[in-house]
């Protein structure tokens, strides 16, 4: 199938000078799986930092752009931006985004355009709450929340979606790699009949969510599953045995 293996770090509102020089230290001593690709989502204001303490072949995201180039928007940051002080990459539609800062489907998905347009590559998240999964809308959230994007978007080379049930966000709680599997094949099942089977093919669907050195490697080997976003275990050294999942 020839998907490169993406793994993203989500830092969230971690870290300090202090702690990210001890993190990218790690993470460049490594070894990491030069096979694949490398991404860490880092606060804004330590960009330009993690950019200049890690190699090029780690990637530095933002986690969140706003969908204006410019203007009197206090507080928010444009791609451009995150351009400009290293982050090609860019985290969209986070749950924690969605859910304790109002974004709504629609937002996210002129967000992730205009980011796309602006020249980054997105992570786009997508996942159901404990409430809707035990309610049986699995599948129906994540399809409307895919479904949002993909009206935006036209070019999907740059994209990488993240499929984070929320309840196993933070939680320890993880998806098993059979319940990731199944709705990572629903997903992909979507993009055949909604989007072409070419993108279908291609798109990396990462699982997110409780992933840890531990439980990596069978989420990893699921067929579906081509990547992980990666909270709390992004801070530690055991990212590295998340990089290396599939060795
Ligand atoms: O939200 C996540 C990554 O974006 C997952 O967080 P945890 O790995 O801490 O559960």
């Amino acid at each position: 199938m020839g998907r490169k293996f993406c793994v993203g770090g989500n830092w969230k509102m971690n870290g300090s000078k202090a702690s990210i020089t001890d993190l990218c230290k790690v993470l460049t001593a490594g070894p990491l799986d030069p096979n694949v690709e490398i991404v860490v989502g880092c606060p804004a204001v330590y960009i330009s930092f993690a950019r200049s303490l890690l190699p090029e072949s780690i990637r530095v995201a933002g986690q969140n752009a706003y969908k204006a180039k410019s203007g009197a928007f206090t507080g928010e940051m444009a791609p451009s931006m995150l351009l400009d002080v290293g982050a090609d990459w860019v985290i969209i539609g986070h749950s924690e985004r969605r859910q304790i800062f109002g974004e709504s489907d629609e937002l996210i998905a002129e967000k992730v355009a205009f980011a796309l347009a602006e020249g980054m590559k997105v992570i786009a998240c997508i996942g159901e709450t404990l409430q809707e999964r035990e309610a049986g809308q699995t599948e129906a959230v994540c399809f409307r929340q895919t479904k949002a994007i993909a009206a935006t978007v036209k070019d999907w080379t740059n994209v990488v979606i993240a499929y984070e049930p929320v309840w196993a966000i933070g939680t320890g709680k993880t998806a098993t790699p059979a319940q990731a599997q199944e709705v990572h094949a629903a997903l992909r099942k979507w993009f055949t009949e909604n989007v072409s089977p070419e993108v279908s093919d291609a798109i990396r669907i990462q699982y997110g969510g409780s992933v840890t050195a531990a439980n990596c490697r069978e989420l990893g080997s699921q067929p579906d599953i081509d990547g992980f976003l990666v909270g709390g275990a992004s801070l530690k050294p055991e990212f590295v045995q998340i990089v290396n999942a599939k060795q």
